[in-house]
């Protein structure tokens, strides 16, 4: 029998009921994510994306199909799962360093409280933001609360990091800064992501694969489309390759030739 991949998602269909019948936001999406895979999803706004990514984290249950992470069926939130979300969502009255400490508090039972201190600095220093440890969420950049939120997510050591996209709200200075960040992190660590964007060259700087949906209702994958830049990687040499200018183009043409924007279509 063929070996089921790190996490699988099998035929995935959600359906919404609304007061005018019943939506159907997802078609039988089939997604396979090897251990230390970075892999995007991008597709015009509405497709589904979030959608999916919900069901990965737990919090839609599809209609039909069933999500696989390391050979266990996955119809619940579960600390195995961090999400990153464009809104970092971190409690304002607690300082950066208990903001993290209460996730690592949550996942981390068998380290005593000195460990547990240890584990959230390193955390906080990888994302670069062990100095501002006893600063609260009001004091900080926009970019450095998504510092914090990235630092949350991997102290929990997840089997899979979710991000929505993280850097939505970000000028395009620190939205750079941050991708790097990101970059660094995957060299180091070598997670498992799947990761939300609408942006092309975000997608092509930091996935394995890049998954191109097809507009909805009933969204689909359209293409599935490896990125052979190699890691490590650092922004300016990976932009000049031609492997980056290739995929580059080979989502520019899914997105705004054979699927353009449906609300453009609508305009014209
Ligand atoms: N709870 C719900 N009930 C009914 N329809 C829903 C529900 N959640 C999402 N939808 C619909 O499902 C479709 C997909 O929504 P989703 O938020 O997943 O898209 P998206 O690709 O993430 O969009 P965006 O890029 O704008 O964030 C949309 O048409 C949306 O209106």
């Amino acid at each position: 029998m063929k070996q089921r991949s790190y996490l699988a998602l099998e035929d995935i269909t959600v359906e919404f009921p609304t007061k005018k019948g019943s939506f159907c936001a997802l078609d039988k999406i089939n997604l396979s994510i090897e251990k230390g895979e970075f892999v995007s999803l991008i597709g015009h706004s509405g497709c589904g994306k979030s959608t999916l990514l919900n069901v990965v984290a737990g919090l839609v249950k599809p209609t039909r199909g069933v999500v696989f992470l390391n050979d266990a069926v996955v119809d619940a939130p579960g600390v195995d799962r961090a999400v990153v979300f464009q809104d970092h969502s971190l409690l304002p009255w607690l300082t950066v360093e208990e903001n993290v400490r209460l996730a690592v508090d949550k996942t981390t039972r068998d380290k005593t409280k000195a460990e547990r201190k240890d584990w959230v600095l390193h955390n906080l220093d990888l994302v670069q933001m062990a100095h501002a440890a006893s600063k609260r969420p009001g004091e900080l950049s926009g970019g450095m609360k998504q510092r914090v939120g990235i630092a949350r997510a991997i102290a929990m050591q997840p089997r899979v990091l979710l991000m929505d996209e993280p850097f939505g709200a970000l000028d395009a200075l620190t939205r750079a800064a941050l991708q790097d960040v990101v970059m660094d992190l995957q060299a180091r660590l070598n997670n498992t992501v799947l990761m939300i964007t609408h942006d092309v060259d975000e997608a092509v700087l930091l996935s394995d694969r890049v998954i191109m949906m097809t507009n909805g209702p009933a969204a689909r994958i359209g293409e599935d489309l490896k990125v052979h830049i190699p890691r490590p990687r650092a922004r300016l040499a990976a932009m000049d390759l031609p492997e980056y200018a290739d995929a580059r183009h080979a989502v520019v043409h899914f997105l705004h030739d054979r699927y353009r924007n449906p609300s453009t279509l609508q305009a014209a």
